[in-house]
């Protein structure tokens, strides 16, 4: 079976810091894959790499065969850590944006995922609280229809009672052969619709694994396990 996503001894230094130590990473397609670790462990940073927004000091990503650039930004879809949409437009103005830019974009789908959470299509981005803007930029990249979504903490604002809404609606809402990797704090919130699991410590990977191994394995939620490993 052909891997969506191959990273073969991926190393990112700044400096004379490594980011990222020779990762070695093949995702197959259709998971949902959590990307856990502390502060600093290099998650932002093998996204980035992903998405061709820097450049490996060694090794290689390859995305559908293909090495970051042009061909793959067609296929990923990225919620960056931060925002990246202009605070002085309305939702309305940027679902057309988005239209116009994006080929694979569905309005519909946008559109209803906006009624769904009650969100003011009307409404300036700038004057949105946190939770809905980071709402409004969820549903405006899980509305393309992408073989691999990448979402860097999407959720830390949006409340709890909001979160498990979006997480089941938004989130199981996509391509089943398409694979998301979500990087967040938030386990317990998410756990229960992951597919798999990886672990980063000082830019190494520690564990990939799938949640019932995990649960098998260990006896426990992801959550306690995370802080057993990651145990200040
Ligand atoms: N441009 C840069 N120059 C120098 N060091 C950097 C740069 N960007 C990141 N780093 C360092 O690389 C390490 C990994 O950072 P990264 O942002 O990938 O971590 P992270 O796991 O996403 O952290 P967090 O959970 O806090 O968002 C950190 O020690 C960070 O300080």
């Amino acid at each position: 079976m052909k891997s969506l996503l191959e990273c073969q001894g991926l190393t990112k230094k700044y400096n004379n810091f490594y980011a990222l130590s020779n990762l070695d990473l093949t995702l197959e397609k259709g998971q949902i894959v959590g990307l856990l670790g502390p502060n600093g462990s290099g998650k932002t940073t093998l996204i980035k790499l992903i998405n061709g927004l820097l450049v490996p000091t060694d090794g290689r990503v390859m995305v559908e065969s293909m090495a970051p650039g042009v061909e793959t930004k067609k296929i990923i879809s990225y919620l960056p850590e931060r925002s990246s949409v202009s605070e002085h437009m309305r939702v309305k103005d940027i679902i057309a944006y988005f239209a116009d830019f994006y080929d694979n974009f569905n309005v519909e789908r946008a559109n209803a995922m906006f009624k769904d959470l009650e969100i003011d299509t009307h409404a300036r981005m700038r004057t949105l609280s946190k939770g809905t803007k980071e709402k409004v930029q969820l549903i405006l990249v899980m509305s393309r229809d992408a073989e691999l979504y990448i979402l860097d903490e999407p959720i830390g604002g949006v409340d709890p009672a909001a979160r498990d809404y979006i997480l089941h609606t938004i989130l199981t809402n996509y391509n089943e052969n398409a694979t998301i990797l979500i990087s967040t704090h938030l386990i317990t919130d998410i756990e229960n619709v992951l597919d798999r699991v990886l672990f980063l410590q000082n830019g190494h990977l520690t564990l990939n694994e799938t949640v019932d191994d995990i649960r098998t394995k260990w006896g426990k939620s992801v959550d306690a396990l995370f802080r057993e490993v990651f145990k200040c």
